[in-house]
């Protein structure tokens, strides 16, 4: 078997560099369409460790959709089909069953989304209990889709709460681009690289994104873009707060450190944890640490996952 067909490794390209692949379902909610908005409708499966999901996770309690939207937590432990779910891997505290189907890893659900599927099964899942398919599994349209298609049904002051507003969306995407680039998938692509260059050209450009966000930042500036928390902070957010307890080791990203290298990102991350409930809720410690140190098993065999750095996020 080859690296590229094996689930549990990332697909690495001739010369050492990981590639992402692209995500498969690429659906939206929308009024009139195949998947309409309705409250109860829609499903997420999501793991704990996984900073995509983790988006997903956060930007649903932003808008209050806890009602409209459940939630089943995958074990952070994926093995050869996926993420496996309470009836393979329940000893992992904190995973959920498979409230829908009892199925025993993500990989079901894709087959039954698709049966001749062949990609990878990741999270997050967003989920269709009435077609019993798969709506989207790309996290970045997944909060898109969070953000507006269920404005109609939520009460105002949820419906207003806008992540992606119109006079921003430029700056918003801009920032995002560089940032999914240079860190937030910066940090895979370090992690996952199997030649030196591969490695140094992915760890130069993780800290070289850090830097321009850490001046974007100074002077106490709360969020990236205007006055308001956007998108461009929940994405950014989910791969910082992973950073000192996982990145930093297993990714080999240690240049700096995010607690003593970058005060204003550090005070930025800080504040969003402490003060914003649906951060801080949406972040387990435990399943970042232990599913990054037991799921890159080429780069850590044993398993044996980190004490440190203590605390996990020091206080405000
Ligand atoms: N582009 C996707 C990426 C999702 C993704 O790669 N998730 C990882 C977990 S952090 C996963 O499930 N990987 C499983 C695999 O590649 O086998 C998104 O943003 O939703």
């Amino acid at each position: 078997m080859s690296a590229q067909d094996d689930i549990t490794k990332p697909r690495i390209a001739a010369d050492g560099s990981f590639a992402r692949p692209e995500s498969s379902f690429r659906n939206f909610i929308e009024k009139g369409g195949r998947f309409e908005p309705e409250k109860g409708r829609y499903h997420l499966y999501i793991a704990l460790v996984c900073p995509w999901a983790t988006r997903t996770l956060i930007v649903r309690k932003l808008k209050g959709l806890e009602d409209f939207i459940s939630v089943s937590v995958a074990s952070p432990r994926k093995d050869d089909d996926g993420w496996p779910f309470a009836t393979v891997d329940g000893d992992f505290p904190g995973t959920e069953a498979d409230p829908l189907y009892n199925y025993g890893h993500t990989k079901d659900l894709y087959i039954r989304a698709d049966p001749n599927f062949s990609g990878r099964y990741t999270v997050p899942i967003l989920w269709d209990k009435k077609l019993h398919t798969i709506v989207n599994n790309e996290s970045s349209e997944i909060i898109r889709i969070f953000n507006s298609a269920f404005n109609d049904l939520l009460p105002s002051e949820y419906a207003k709460v806008d992540l992606y507003p119109e006079h921003l969306r430029k700056e918003i995407d801009e920032i995002n681009d560089w940032v999914y680039t240079d860190i937030n998938n910066g940090v895979y692509r370090s992690g996952f690289a199997t030649t030196q260059q591969a490695y140094e050209d992915a760890v130069k450009s993780v800290f070289s994104g850090l830097d321009k966000v850490e001046k974007i930042l100074q002077g106490d500036k709360k969020f990236l873009v205007g006055n308001q928390l956007t998108e461009a902070d929940v994405r950014l957010w989910v791969t910082t707060i992973r950073f000192d307890v996982a990145y930093h080791g297993i990714f080999k990203c240690n240049i700096k450190n995010i607690r003593h290298g970058y005060p204003a990102i550090n005070g930025w991350m800080k504040t969003l944890y402490w003060n914003y409930d649906p951060f801080k809720s949406s972040t387990d410690f435990y399943h970042i640490k232990a599913g990054y140190y037991s799921t890159a098993t080429w780069i850590n065999p044993t398993k044996i996952y980190p004490v440190g750095p203590i605390p996990d996020i020091e206080p405000l």
